[in-house]
């Protein structure tokens, strides 16, 4: 599946990633680094009450190509900032979603919301890089990882300051990611990896086995107002979105119209 191709780029991204950063010059140049700026908390507080929104910065996918050819990755984190996105999403992949790296830190120059180093991580190093870049939290994928190496890079994430969206796609992952953690951030995510199809009813089915204190983020292919009504009344606290935003001229129209109307309805309808 298209998930292997990415796996197998990713190790020999790390091979490379070996030759150029070591763990103990990682670790005395994050002790010298700021402190994270809190992405789960944010979160949990979120601006527009009943849904968090993390905002994401993609410039293609492997499902839909290229999405925005205008891209300016800076720009746009600012748009977003400014439409009041909760935190960020940056794909630093190059090779599938044509981001990179110095887009997150260039993005951390300029902006005060928290950062998700969104890519494919399968070694240490990515999280100790994920640091260093300046994000403030990583994606971890149940798909691509055992229980076990998810308990360690999740242990490993946190020792160094940054916080874990752990992600999954059906309820054998969801069931693993529950005895490494009953809590933080759960993220159910929307598109079959497989087959790339998209579906909402993913985070319905799975939202009744995520425990309450943990927060259920639904990503991926929500487009609507209606469509974060539904994931809201189904259990979702946050969502992320990118092409539906990245798709639209103007991104702070886009956000307000997705989520203005949404948060008020959501709040009159007083779901959970
Ligand atoms: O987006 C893809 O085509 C894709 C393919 C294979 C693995 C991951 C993929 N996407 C990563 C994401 O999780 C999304 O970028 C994120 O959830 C936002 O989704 P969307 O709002 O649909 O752009």
């Amino acid at each position: 599946m298209y998930l292997d191709r990415i796996v197998e780029t990713k190790k020999s991204e790390v091979q490379r990633l070996k030759e150029t950063l070591n763990i103990s010059e990682a670790k005395q140049r994050i002790a010298a680094m700021p402190p994270t700026r809190g992405f789960e908390a944010a979160l949990r507080s979120p601006k527009r009450s009943g849904m968090a929104l993390i905002a994401e910065v993609k410039k293609a996918s492997p499902s839909k190509g290229l999405i925005r050819e205008d891209f300016n990755p800076v720009e746009l984190a600012q748009a977003y900032e400014a439409a009041g996105a909760d935190c960020l999403s940056v794909l630093t992949d190059s090779e599938y979603f044509q981001g990179r790296a110095e887009y997150l830190t260039r993005i951390r120059e300029v902006v005060k919301l928290p950062l998700l180093r969104k890519d494919f991580v399968i070694d240490e190093l990515q999280i100790y890089e994920a640091r260093l870049i300046g994000a403030d939290a990583v994606l971890l994928i149940a798909a691509i990882l055992p229980t076990d190496r998810l308990r360690q890079l999740k242990a490993l994430a946190e020792s160094i300051g940054l916080d874990a969206l752990i992600e999954v796609h059906n309820k054998e992952e969801l069931e693993r990611v529950l005895k490494v953690t009953d809590h933080g951030l759960i993220g159910v995510n929307n598109r079959n990896l497989h087959t790339f199809e998209t579906s909402l009813t993913v985070t319905a089915e799975l939202a009744t086995y995520v425990p309450e204190q943990a927060l259920l983020i639904s990503e991926s292919a929500i487009r609507t107002a209606e469509d974060i009504a539904y994931v809201g009344s189904n259990g979702a606290k946050g969502v992320l979105i990118g092409e539906t935003f990245m798709r639209r001229p103007d991104i702070g129209e886009a956000v307000t119209e997705v989520m203005g109307a949404v948060s008020s309805r959501i709040d009159t309808e007083e779901v959970r």
